[in-house]
């Protein structure tokens, strides 16, 4: 009735002044924790979130109504305060009350989706004569609670980027996730134990190094390169690395980004303590921009069909990508990799030689490291892991086999792996050392067919090259020397293959 009297003017003037009178006489404080703030909506608030930590712990056994999120494959149930429920806290003998609530901006409310407008926050309420006490000391303690809370319960994710057009929204979904749980550790990795050792030490005085790193003006992340044919434990150390050092992993797949302002927005909406990895950095895009000059120069990769047909996949792939090599480039160390802290930025590859140096110099790849194929070492960790076994008169034999053939870890874990009940390590071992003679035997054909190949390449180069010659003699002659130049070229290219054994008679 009073809004349908009264103007708009009028109700605002009353407004005011009954909020002036009324805050002369309520004996209350109210502060209200955003989960979103305004300058930074794309970032859930981390006040927000060190409460709800430190709300669902403290007050799921007093709240009436709970909300229920069931966490490790349905092992336990991580209560929390339902919306517009109030609990009580005490600290200090002083009470405290939290109240949960949303929000539904009236404009927003007819373009509504999907609940994308709601604003959800907590609300704190304390009595006017504690406010000091409050907003000092109270406010920090449920800050630190709710982190050290969120540090012991935390589940580690794996996200991975949604396509930029998915992205719209209030409640953004850049990054999908799933609970991460690779069994994958630095004890079942297969590597040399130096190189091992070495990696461990370098992580882990990452992780401890905060304060270095501000000492030097850098900021806190670290680049990591595995390089190395397929099957020899990328992705395994990935997983191993998020183990150790209890991170969660952002797994990029470039492809599905837009352009370079929304590889920055994925950057910024990775929280710390994680790894951000680009796996088969090499085919993920075209970042070189040197691949469209080499077809032009390499007229043999057009005439490859295997080749041409993964080209154009690759292409047709990267049709809607349009981020480049500087976008990278700034991602990994430019000014906005500096926002958030203790990041691992890793990138995995099959092939070396095919990166942009800008893009794996020290500094933004700061440690290079190679994956190779199983030699004893590592065999005999894999025999440890997956057989028990640390030593076997048969090592000596498949030592001498690792030495003479290549085979990646992969192979040689899935051999030893026992496939049926009656199988043991002496079976496993002979199963490998079986498969390791068919790699060399294979290795060695391979070797001769390849020579062969090659040979017969050689010479039909050299025959088509003598055809080119004989052409210009040719034309040089003119009509009237046509018949003799006929004779040279047929005399030129039995000579030529002779020389290179095609034709013996
Ligand atoms: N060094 C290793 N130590 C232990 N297990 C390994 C090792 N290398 C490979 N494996 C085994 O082989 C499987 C494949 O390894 P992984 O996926 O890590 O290879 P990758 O190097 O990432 O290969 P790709 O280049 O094809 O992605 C793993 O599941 C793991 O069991
Ligand atoms: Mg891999």
């Amino acid at each position: 009735i009073f809004r349908q009297l009264f103007p708009d003017e009028f109700q605002r003037d009353v407004r005011k002044y009954v909020n002036k009178v009324v805050s002369y006489v309520y004996p209350y404080v109210e502060i209200t924790f955003h989960e979103y703030q305004v300058d930074t909506w794309f970032e859930r608030s981390k006040a927000f979130v060190s409460i709800e930590r430190y709300l669902s712990t403290n007050s799921s056994n007093r709240a009436k109504r709970l909300k229920a999120n069931v966490v490790r494959d349905c092992e336990s149930v991580v209560l929390s305060m339902d919306d517009y429920e109030e609990v009580t806290d005490e600290f200090r003998g002083i009470k405290i009350w939290w109240t949960s609530s949303k929000s539904i901006p009236q404009q927003r409310a007819f373009f509504s989706y999907r609940g994308d407008e709601e604003k959800r926050y907590y609300r704190l309420t304390c009595k006017r004569e504690h406010r000091d006490i409050i907003t000092k000391v109270y406010l920090q303690h449920v800050l630190d609670e709710g982190k050290a809370i969120e540090v012991k319960t935390r589940q580690r994710k794996l996200y991975t980027n949604n396509k930029s057009e998915k992205w719209s929204g209030y409640r953004r979904t850049m990054w999908s996730h799933i609970i991460f749980e690779h069994p994958s550790t630095f004890d079942t990795l297969a590597m040399d134990p130096k190189k091992k050792k070495e990696i461990l030490d370098d992580l882990m005085m990452f992780s401890k190094s905060k304060e270095y790193y501000k000492k030097v003006g850098k900021s806190w992340k670290r680049g990591y390169l595995l390089y190395g044919p397929p099957g020899t434990g990328k992705s395994s150390m990935i997983a191993a690395m998020a183990n150790l050092l209890e991170y969660d992993i952002y797994d990029l797949e470039l492809t599905s980004v837009k352009d370079n302002t929304d590889l920055r927005k994925l950057l910024i909406d990775t929280s710390s303590k994680s790894i951000i990895v680009i796996e088969d950095i090499d085919c993920s895009l075209d970042l070189t921009g040197q691949r469209k000059e080499k077809k032009e120069e390499g007229k043999e990769e057009e005439k490859d069909p295997v080749r041409k047909k993964a080209e154009e996949e690759k292409d047709k792939k990267n049709k809607g990508s349009e981020v480049t090599l500087s976008g990278l480039l700034n991602f990994i160390d430019g000014l906005w990799s500096a926002c958030g802290s203790e990041r691992l930025i890793v990138f995995t590859t099959n092939f070396l030689e095919k990166l942009d140096p800008a893009l794996i110099r020290r500094g933004r790849m700061d440690k290079h490291i190679e994956l190779s194929y199983c030699c004893f070492e590592i065999f005999k960790v894999l025999a440890k892991n997956y057989l028990d076994l640390e030593s076997h008169e048969l090592f000596l034999t498949i030592s001498r086999l690792l030495e003479e053939t290549k085979m990646t870890p992969a192979d040689v874990a899935e051999n030893l792996m026992p496939k049926s009940f009656e199988e043991n390590a002496e079976s496993c071992l002979n199963k490998l050392i079986q498969s390791l003679e068919n790699a060399k035997e294979e290795a060695r054909l391979k070797a001769v067919e390849d020579a062969r190949i090659k040979a017969e390449e050689e010479a039909a180069k050299k025959i088509e090259q003598n055809g080119e010659k004989v052409q210009e003699i040719d034309a040089k002659l003119g009509d009237g020397g046509g018949k003799k130049a006929d004779q040279d070229t047929d005399m030129l290219q039995v000579t030529d293959a002779k020389e290179n054994g095609v034709i013996t008679a």
